[in-house]
C-alpha cells in the first residue's frame, strides 16, 4: 500500500529552519488533516514531498522511494499546491490534455476528470475566465489526471461556494475509501473535522501531534455539559460538593465545565432535583487546535505525550 514517508525532515532558508526533524506517515484509506499556523512549514513539506525543493537533511519518500526516482510520477502523485498556476491563455481541456500528454496518461482519462470535477460543461472555456473556485476545480482535475494512489492538496476548499466544499469534502473521503493516501493542508478547522480521519499538525516547523481525530480532540478539550433545573442553587451546591463550579448561563441554563453527564445525572437524582435538560457540549476540533497552539506558542515545548503519538 502506497504511503508517504516523511523521516526527520529538515530544511533550513539561510539559516532559518522552516522545518526541523520532522517525522510521520500519510497512510493509506484515510485523509490526514495538515494544521499548523502561517508558516508553520505545511506547503514546505509537501514542496520536499513533490521534489520541488531539497531537504536541508533527512527524507520525504513516496512508496520508499523519492518523488525524483518514481517512474512516471504522476500516476503514484497528484498534488495541488497553486490553483492560479495554469496557462491563461489555453483552455481547461487543453491544459489537461497537454499534462497528460506530458505524463504520459490516455487522452481518454481527461474528460473523466473533467466530468468527476464538474467542470465538463466549460472546457472549451479559457482558464483566465475562471473564477477562483472552477480553477480550483481545474487544480483539482490535473491532480486526479494520473489516477494515483496519493494525494498532496494544499487548501483544496479554497474559493468553493458551499456546494463546492460539500463536494470536495466527500471527493476526499472517496479517495481515501478507495485506499488512496491524501494528505490535506487546511486552515479551515470545521471544514477538516468533516473529512480528516487523521491530523498532522506542524508548528514553528516542528511536528506537534500526529494522532487520530477523535483522540486529538479529547486529548485537548475538556467535557461541558449544559442543563436546565427549576432549582438551580441546589444544583449548584451539590455540584460544588463534588468539585464542579456550574456558571449561570444568560439564557436560565448552566454550564458545567470538566464534568460528563454520567457524573451530573446520577447526582441531580440522587438529591432529588430535577432537571428539564442535560446535554454533553461536543468539544470542537477548533478547541482544542487553539488548546495546542496557545500552549506552544507559550511554551515553546509540546504537551501530553498522548497527542504525539504513531497511529
Ligand atoms: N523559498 C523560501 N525562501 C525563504 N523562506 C521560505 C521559503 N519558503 C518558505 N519559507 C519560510 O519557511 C517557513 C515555512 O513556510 P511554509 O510556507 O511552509 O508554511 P505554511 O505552514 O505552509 O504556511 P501557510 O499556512 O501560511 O501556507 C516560513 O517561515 C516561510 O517564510
Amino acid at each position: 500500500m502506497t504511503s508517504i514517508e516523511i523521516r526527520d525532515l529538515t530544511k533550513e532558508y539561510g539559516g532559518r529552519r522552516a522545518l526541523d526533524a520532522v517525522t510521520f506517515t500519510v497512510r493509506p484509506g484515510r485523509v490526514t488533516g495538515f494544521l499548523g499556523p502561517n508558516g508553520a512549514g505545511k506547503s514546505t513539506t509537501m514542496r520536499l514531498v513533490l521534489g520541488l525543493d531539497r531537504p536541508t537533511s533527512g527524507t520525504a519518500t513516496i512508496d520508499g522511494q523519492p518523488y525524483a526516482a518514481l517512474d512516471e510520477p504522476v500516476r503514484h502523485v497528484g498534488a495541488l499546491l497553486d490553483a492560479g498556476a495554469a496557462h491563461g491563455a489555453r483552455t481547461a481541456r487543453d491544459h489537461l490534455r497537454a499534462l497528460a500528454a506530458a505524463g504520459r496518461i490516455p487522452r481518454g482519462r481527461v474528460d473523466e476528470v473533467l466530468e468527476t470535477t464538474g467542470i465538463a460543461s466549460v472546457a472549451g472555456r479559457r482558464i483566465r475566465t475562471f473564477s477562483l473556485g472552477m480553477r480550483q476545480r481545474l487544480g483539482i482535475a490535473a491532480a486526479l489526471l494520473g489516477d494515483p494512489r496519493v494525494l498532496l492538496l494544499d487548501e483544496p476548499s479554497n474559493g468553493l461556494d458551499p456546494q463546492g466544499i460539500i463536494w470536495i469534502r466527500e471527493l476526499m473521503r472517496d479517495l481515501a475509501r478507495e485506499g488512496r493516501a491524501v494528505l490535506v493542508s487546511s486552515h479551515l478547522m470545521g471544514e477538516t473535522a468533516a473529512f480528516a480521519d487523521h491530523l498532522v499538525v506542524l508548528g514553528r516547523g516542528r511536528l506537534l501531534a500526529d494522532t487520530g481525530m477523535r483522540e486529538f480532540v479529547d486529548g485537548w478539550t475538556t467535557p461541558r455539559v449544559r442543563l436546565r433545573t427549576t432549582e438551580g442553587d441546589r444544583l449548584r451546591a451539590a455540584l460544588a460538593g463534588a468539585g464542579f463550579t456550574p456558571v449561570a448561563e444568560e439564557d436560565g441554563r448552566w454550564s458545567v465545565d470538566g464534568a460528563r453527564v454520567e457524573d451530573v445525572g446520577p447526582l441531580a437524582a440522587r438529591e432529588g432535583i430535577p432537571l428539564l435538560e442535560l446535554a454533553a457540549e461536543e468539544p470542537s476540533l477548533e478547541e482544542a487546535y487553539l488548546a495546542l497552539t496557545a500552549e506552544e506558542t507559550e511554551y515553546t515545548t509540546a504537551r501530553p505525550a498522548a497527542a504525539v503519538q504513531e497511529a
